[in-house]
C-alpha cells in the first residue's frame, strides 16, 4: 500500500505499534492506535486514513481483539475527526460473513455473520459497523470498507510461510473435504489497487460512502487446487489423502478444546483450527459486480501471474 501510494505521487504517514520495513520516503510513528494521543501527531495535515492494522487473526486472545479492532478503531474514528481527517478507508474483510457454511458468489447485501467462528471475525464485524456508521457527509467526514479475502503475495508472513511450515512439519497429508470448493484468494497488488480506488472515489455524493465492498481477483478457484500449486512450486508434494470436512471440523473443535483446558499448564498453537478447517472445506468465494459498477475496479494481476510472482518471491521456501 505504501509503495504504491508512494508511486502514485502522494505523501504518506505510517503508524503502527511495530516498524515492519525501512522507507526513507515515508514519516513513520510508532504507537498503539488505542491510545489517541499517540496517534494524533501522525494525523496532523492528512486527507485520507487507510485503517488496514490488526492483531494476527490466528492469535486466540480475545481482549486482545476486542481492544485494538473493536474499541481501537473507535478512537482512530475519533482520532481522525479532531485532527480533521476527511476520508477513512476500513480493511474489513469477507469473512464478516463467513460462518463456516457455504458462500458463491457471496453479494454485499449478505447479513453479517450471526454466529461469527472466532474472536477475529467477531471484531472485524464490530469495527466495520464502527466505521461505515460514521459516515457522515455534513461534517466532511465519508467513510468506506474495502472487504478483501485471502491476501497473498510477496512478504506475506501468513500464507506461503504457513502452508510451508506446515508441509515441512508432515502435516501436509490430508485435503479436507472432497477438493472441489471454490474460494476467493486475492493477490495484494489487487487489494491495494482497490484500496486506492475506493479513497480516489470517496466524494461527497459518491454511492460509495458509507458502504463496504468485496475485492477479490475475481476468479474463485478450487481451495486445494491453489494450496497444491503453492506446494508444487516450492518443490513439495501437495495432500494425496482425502478426509471428510466434518470429521475435521469437529476434530478441529476437539484439539481446540483440549488447548483451552492445557492453557493454565502449556500454550500450544494448533495447525489446524476450526476457522483454517472451515476454510479449508467450505466454498467462500465472493462478487465483486459492486466495486466494479461504483469505483471502476477490475483486478491488475491475474491469478497465475499472481502465484508466479509469490513464489519466486520466497526462495528460502523453496524445497532443495
Ligand atoms: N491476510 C488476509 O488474508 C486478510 C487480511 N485482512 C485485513 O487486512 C489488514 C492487514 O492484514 P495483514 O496485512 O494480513 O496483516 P499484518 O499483520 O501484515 O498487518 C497488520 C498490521 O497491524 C499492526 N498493528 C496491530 N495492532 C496494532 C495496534 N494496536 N496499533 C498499531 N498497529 C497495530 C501490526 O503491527 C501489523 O503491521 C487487517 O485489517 C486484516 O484484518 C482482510 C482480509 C484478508
Ligand atoms: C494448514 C492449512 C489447512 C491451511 C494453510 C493456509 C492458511 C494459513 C490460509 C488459507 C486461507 C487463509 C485465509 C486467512 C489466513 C490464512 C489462511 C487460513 C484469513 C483468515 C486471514 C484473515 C481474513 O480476514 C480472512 C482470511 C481467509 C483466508
Amino acid at each position: 500500500m505504501v509503495e504504491s501510494l508512494l508511486e502514485k505521487g502522494y505523501a504518506v504517514n505510517v503508524f503502527d505499534v511495530r516498524k515492519g520495513f525501512e522507507n526513507d520516503k515515508v514519516h513513520f510513528f510508532l504507537g498503539d492506535l488505542c491510545n489517541k494521543q499517540e496517534l494524533l501527531p501522525a494525523l496532523q495535515g492528512v486527507g485520507v486514513v487507510f485503517h488496514c492494522a490488526s492483531p494476527a487473526p490466528s492469535s486466540h486472545d480475545k481482549e486482545l481483539f476486542y481492544r485494538v479492532n473493536y474499541v481501537g478503531t473507535k478512537t482512530v474514528i475519533q482520532a481522525c475527526k479532531e485532527a480533521g481527517v476527511q476520508k477513512l478507508v476500513l480493511t474489513s474483510s469477507a469473512s464478516v460473513i463467513f460462518e463456516g457454511k457455504d458462500i458463491k458468489n457471496g453479494t454485499e447485501d449478505i447479513p453479517y455473520a450471526k454466529n461469527p467462528i472466532d474472536y477475529y471475525t467477531e471484531t472485524k464485524i464490530l469495527q466495520e459497523k464502527e466505521v461505515l456508521s460514521s459516515n457522515n457527509p455534513d461534517v466532511n467526514f465519508l467513510t468506506v470498507a474495502i472487504r478483501p479475502h485471502g491476501i497473498f503475495g510477496p512478504r506475506d508472513p501468513q500464507l506461503v510461510p504457513i502452508l510451508v511450515q506446515t508441509a515441512r512439519a508432515g502435516k501436509m497429508k490430508f485435503m479436507i473435504g472432497d477438493g472441489r470448493n471454490l474460494v476467493d484468494f486475492t493477490y495484494v497488488d489487487n487489494v491495494v489497487h482497490g484500496h486506492i480506488l475506493a479513497a480516489e472515489n470517496l466524494q461527497k455524493n459518491s454511492p460509495i460512502c458509507g458502504k463496504a465492498y468485496h475485492i477479490t481477483n475475481d476468479e474463485p478457484i478450487p481451495f486445494w487446487t491453489f494450496l497444491s500449486r503453492i506446494l508444487i512450486s516450492l518443490n513439495y508434494e501437495a495432500p494425496k489423502y482425502r478426509i471428510p470436512y466434518w470429521v475435521a471440523y469437529y476434530l478441529a473443535c476437539l484439539v481446540s478444546l483440549i488447548v483451552l483446558l492445557l492453557r493454565p499448564i502449556r500454550t500450544i498453537k494448533p495447525t489446524f483450527t476450526p476457522m483454517r478447517v472451515a476454510l479449508a472445506g467450505t466454498y467462500h468465494y465472493y462478487s465483486c459486480e459492486q466495486a466494479k459498477r461504483d469505483m471502476g475496479y477490475r483486478p491488475i494481476v491475474s491469478l497465475d501471474e499472481a502465484v508466479e510472482r509469490t513464489v519466486q518471491s520466497y526462495p528460502k521456501l523453496h524445497k532443495v
